[in-house]
């Protein structure tokens, strides 16, 4: 199944288009970067791939079907700041669950202590937090993971972890990545391959 934006064009004011005619297929387990300057419209795009937004012209597939926001949705999205992505009147637990229910071995995976479980998302740091949101957006529907600027808030060790992590499970189960980063090293080191978002003005 692939995730794939045909000819996707996006603006959020009429005319003022942010991107046009974008086009790229995500196969299964590849891992894909994208970069570009700041204010091109990556996040922007992320969203389109993940149902958060609908392009004005263009179309979104998966596995050839048009996305549908029915249900789990199979592209998940994880983005920079896990704090703003959970909501604070929710136990861990609660949060964790929200789509699925993650076993064990993926919570262990991840790095996460069976008592933070029990904690508020205040009583957490960025990093521990962000691994619940990478477990949360991991159910077994999942076949796209989005990751935008996911790590940069997090110190090198925690970093090294989730991609590690990531990379296995996108070998192991076939789920396609697209990585958003500024950060060349990181692209290098986990993408097969690279595409550039350019300004449309
Ligand atoms: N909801 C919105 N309404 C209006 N304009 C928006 C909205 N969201 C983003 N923008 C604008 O769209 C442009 C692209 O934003 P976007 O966050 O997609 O870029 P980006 O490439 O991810 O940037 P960065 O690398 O700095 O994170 C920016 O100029 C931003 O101000």
């Amino acid at each position: 199944m692939q995730l794939s934006a045909r000819e996707v064009s996006f603006c959020y004011q009429p005319e003022q288009w942010l991107f046009q005619g974008m086009n790229l297929v995500i196969d299964p387990g590849e891992i894909v970067g994208l970069i570009g300057p700041s204010g091109s419209g990556k996040t922007t795009f992320c969203k389109l791939l993940a149902g958060y937004e609908t392009p004005v012209a263009g179309e979104v597939y998966l596995g050839g079907k048009s996305l549908s926001n029915k249900g789990y949705h199979p592209v998940q999205l994880v983005y920079q700041h896990p704090e703003k992505a959970v909501n604070p009147h929710w136990k861990m637990k609660r949060i964790v669950s929200e789509g699925w229910n993650p076993d064990k071995e993926t919570l262990d995976l991840l790095g996460i202590e069976q008592e933070w479980l029990e904690r508020w998302p205040n009583e957490l740091s960025g990093g521990e937090l962000q691994r619940f949101c990478v477990a949360r957006a991991l159910g077994p529907e999942t076949r796209f993971l989005i990751a935008d600027e996911m790590t940069t808030m997090l110190d090198a060790i925690t970093q090294a972890q989730l991609w590690t992590v990531l990379q296995n499970i996108a070998r192991e189960r076939m789920m396609g990545m697209l990585v958003v980063s500024h950060e060349k090293s990181l692209i290098q080191r986990v993408c097969h391959r690279v595409v550039e978002m350019k300004r449309a003005f």
